[in-house]
């Protein structure tokens, strides 16, 4: 008998692109799935058992081992600095994580930005040298700047439309953001054949679409 592998599916926007490129890489995840309210999906023919999580949680299952790999976004995975094994970049939900202002924008004594990224956001200020107030928003991270909360923020950035309709600019780049297969360490060792053939069977697929 095979081992099951967990995997850490995040709802919402990556699962689309995560399905598609699984079913791409001759995964034949049923299309029940998409829609289905069940946070625990066994596909036992598949050898696979989904557990859908939400996105910024992936890490967590992954790191204490309720999930034996899962897939994540880089801001996810640099905000949490978790311990797991990052093993394949699917070059999926591709985004950048800038810092954003209005055009306006110049440098004052207090400075405050805004960003559901702390971490990621105070770790690039103090990089730059810059001393600012980091203040955690969960969304709609550009009103900040608008009704006068923070002078910038951090967020992502993806085909820009939300700046453009906000009358925001985007400053600098910090990162480029795309989807992670990531792996529970002991996983990686214990369930290692089945995590090697799972990445094996998306490696072409990812290679071809980065090809265009
Ligand atoms: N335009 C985009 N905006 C935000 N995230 C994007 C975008 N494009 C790709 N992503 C990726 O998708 C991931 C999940 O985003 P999504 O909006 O589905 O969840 P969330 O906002 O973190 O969660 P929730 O809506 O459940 O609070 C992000 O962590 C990022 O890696
Ligand atoms: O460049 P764009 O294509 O406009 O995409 C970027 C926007 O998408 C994300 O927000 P999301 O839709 O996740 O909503 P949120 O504000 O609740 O985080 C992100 O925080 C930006 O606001």
């Amino acid at each position: 008998m095979t081992d099951i592998l967990k995997v850490a599916m995040p709802k919402g926007r990556i699962y689309k692109k995560a399905s598609a490129l699984f079913r791409e890489a001759g995964v034949p995840i049923p299309v029940d799935v998409d829609e289905t309210r069940k946070l625990v999906i066994p596909l036992p023919e598949l050898g696979l058992e989904f557990i859908m999580a939400k996105p910024v949680d992936v890490p967590t299952y992954v790191e204490y081992g309720a999930a034996d790999i899962g897939i994540v976004g880089k801001d996810v995975l640099m905000e949490e600095n978790r311990d797991v094994y990052e093993l394949l970049d699917l070059g999926i939900a591709r985004c950048r994580m800038s810092v954003i202002g209005l055009p306006n924008w110049e440098p004052g004594i207090q400075q405050r930005v805004a960003t559901k990224y702390p971490n990621v956001a105070s770790q690039f200020f103090r990089e730059q040298g810059q001393q600012v107030e980091v203040i955690k928003l969960n969304g709609s991270i550009e009103l900040a700047p608008l009704i006068g909360l923070a002078d910038r923020i951090v967020d992502m950035v993806e085909t820009g439309q939300t700046l453009r309709e906000n009358g925001l600019i985007e400053m600098t780049e910090i990162f480029e953001i795309t989807s992670r297969l990531i792996a529970n360490r002991v996983s990686y060792r214990m369930k290692n054949h089945q995590i090697q053939a799972l990445c094996d069977r998306l490696q072409p697929v990812i290679a071809a679409v980065q090809k265009g």
